[in-house]
């Protein structure tokens, strides 16, 4: 199944994407804080022969329902469970970007059965602090997306790329102030409430740490620590990438997992 699908997952309408490629892993891609599953079309494209593809957006953003379940990072990642009950898939590899990554480390903790392989990209054990999330739920709830969305605009993406790629820039800050403000504030308590700090080194499978050279959000010393504390885990740097490398550089990450995925399958022999 190619294009737009949805599943009422824990008591919500979930919209994802399924892609099969008969015979290769499962991955499956969880996207950020305030953008949609669009933002992986480009590695999609690029990794059409190596993977079965899912993605999906997280309750509260883009097409999904935001529903009644606690918004809690908890709460995502048994929906991403459900996600691939639905599917039926047993297995796969999760590659999250940023809140997405932190959902992975959350699944892995709850059901280790469904990760043959994590990628975690630009995302920690922890993101922000608790004063630097309240400011953005209030900040969202009172005076909207759009009072920030330039600010977020700079972490999400390098000077080069708002000098010479001005209209995905506009593209992608629409796709931020777009999104459902109560779906928005609720993923903002959703970060702020997780911390994986302490089951981190508990990790078994394959990890892969990537983030983008210039991340104003996740800045590399912050990924490089979490590749640290994961006893099974490498670490990548995309030169010429903010937070969102998967459409800055979406050629060079998309090299990143076809290596990893390669790994996954010389472990499995
Ligand atoms: O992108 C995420 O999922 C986490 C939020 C973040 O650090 C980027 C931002 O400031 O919106």
């Amino acid at each position: 199944m190619t294009g737009m699908a949805f599943a009422c997952i824990n008591g919500a309408t979930i919209h994802y994407r399924h892609r099969l490629a008969a015979g290769r892993p499962t991955v499956v891609f969880a996207n950020s804080l305030g953008t949609d599953m669009r933002i992986w079309n480009e590695v999609e494209r690029r990794l059409a022969d190596d993977c079965t593809f899912v993605a999906f957006d997280k309750r509260g953003h883009g097409l999904s329902e935001l529903g009644d379940a606690p918004q809690t990072i908890e709460t995502h990642a048994t929906d991403l469970a459900g996600l691939l009950d639905h599917l039926g898939v047993r297995r796969a590899v999760i590659c999250g970007l940023s809140i997405g990554g932190v959902i992975a480390q959350c699944l892995y903790k709850t059901r280790p059965d469904l990760i043959e392989g994590l990628i975690l990209c630009d995302t920690a054990a922890k993101i922000g602090t608790a004063e630097m999330w309240n400011g953005r739920i209030n900040a969202t709830l009172s005076k909207g997306i759009a009072s920030f969305a330039d600010d977020v605009m700079q972490k999400w993406f390098t000077p080069d790329f708002h000098k010479n790629r001005s209209e995905e820039l506009a593209g992608y800050k629409t796709m931020l102030t777009r999104q459902d403000p109560a779906g928005y504030a609720a993923a903002c308590a959703a970060i702020r409430d997780a911390d994986f700090t302490a089951t981190t080194a508990a990790i078994k499978v394959l990890t892969l740490c990537i983030v983008g050279d210039q991340d104003g959000s996740t800045p590399p010393e912050l990924v490089e620590a979490l590749a640290r504390s994961i006893p099974t885990a490498r670490f990548e740097v995309i030169a010429g990438a903010g937070h969102i490398p998967c459409v800055e550089q979406p050629e060079r990450l998309a090299g990143l997992i076809r290596g990893f995925l390669n790994d996954v399958r010389r472990e499995r022999k």
